[in-house]
């Protein structure tokens, strides 16, 4: 018989994060189970971040307790940072300092090889030896994923990977997420959208002033609301959820508010 607690990769137990006067995480309870890939989801300032850096360790919890596997054998994308930074480095140089840390100085043998394995997975491996500050944004973005695979982790956390990426890198980092995903690796992704993923999500997680307020089905799994040709507007979406009480308004995400609750809302098709 399985035991799904044995399942359990990531596990954040009533988690509080109070930053500066701000308490921004007030009792999060999360847990992430093999195989899954759930989306982190939310208005701006609703936590997200926040959640994510606690679960890597860059940030300390409040109260509460975390639990995650080992920190090489989880990958981490931190939110909007360029691979470049003004160092000339090539893609490969920054995938491979992926394999560095505080107890490891020096590169690995056989670096250029796991390098090389990271970059094909996001499909820039005949860009190995660019200068990163030659890529766009999205293969940048690319780049920093490849440092995060470079370790042949069993799970990845991702920031917001494809917000202000162009199209291309968001198809190209969707396939790279399927080929990851058929392999085994289990993922905990802060999106604004579900986007280019949403075939692959398989739970959604919703933060409203740092709590959970939906753990459950994604929302656009229930209807395809978040397909990028879908055009519509929920007149009465808020007062719904209003009316019930219902926590899971949240701005910025409004169809998937109405995709949340059991009223189907009113589409109107231009
Ligand atoms: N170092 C800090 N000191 C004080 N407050 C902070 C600090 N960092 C973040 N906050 C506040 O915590 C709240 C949550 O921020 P966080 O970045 O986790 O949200 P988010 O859901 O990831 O938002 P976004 O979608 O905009 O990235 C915000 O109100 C933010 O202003």
């Amino acid at each position: 018989m399985t035991d799904p607690e044995h399942d359990v990769v990531i596990e954040a137990r009533d988690l509080h994060v109070r930053l500066g006067t701000s308490n921004v995480l007030r009792g999060v309870d999360l847990q992430v189970r093999r195989g899954e890939v759930v989306a982190l989801l939310g208005a701006n300032g609703s936590g997200k971040s926040t959640l994510v850096r606690t679960l890597v360790g860059a940030l300390a919890p409040t109260s509460g307790t975390v639990d995650v596997p080992p920190a090489d054998r989880m990958g981490y994308v931190p939110q909007r940072v360029s691979a470049a930074g003004g160092i000339p480095a090539t893609a490969q140089e920054v995938v491979a300092s992926g394999l560095l840390g505080p107890r490891r100085l020096r590169l690995p043998r056989g670096w250029r090889a796991r390098a090389h394995e990271a970059l094909e997975l996001v499909g820039l491996v005949d860009r190995c030896h660019d200068a990163t500050n030659h890529l766009s944004g999205g293969q940048q973005q690319r780049v920093l994923i490849a440092r995060a695979l470079v370790r042949r982790p069993d799970v990845l956390v991702l920031d917001e990977p494809v917000a202000g990426v162009d199209q291309p890198s968001q198809q190209q980092f969707a396939a790279t997420m399927t080929r990851l995903v058929a392999r085994g690796l289990t993922v905990l992704v802060v999106l604004h959208e579900l986007g280019e993923l949403a075939p692959l999500v398989t739970r959604a997680v919703v933060l409203r002033h740092g709590r959970v307020v939906h753990d459950g089905a994604p929302p656009a799994a229930l209807d395809g609301h978040a397909a990028r040709d879908h055009e519509h507007v929920h007149p009465h979406a808020a007062a719904t959820a209003a009316e019930r009480g219902d926590e899971t308004g949240f701005s910025g995400f409004e169809d998937s508010t109405a995709a949340l609750t059991d009223h189907p809302g009113t589409e109107v098709h231009p």
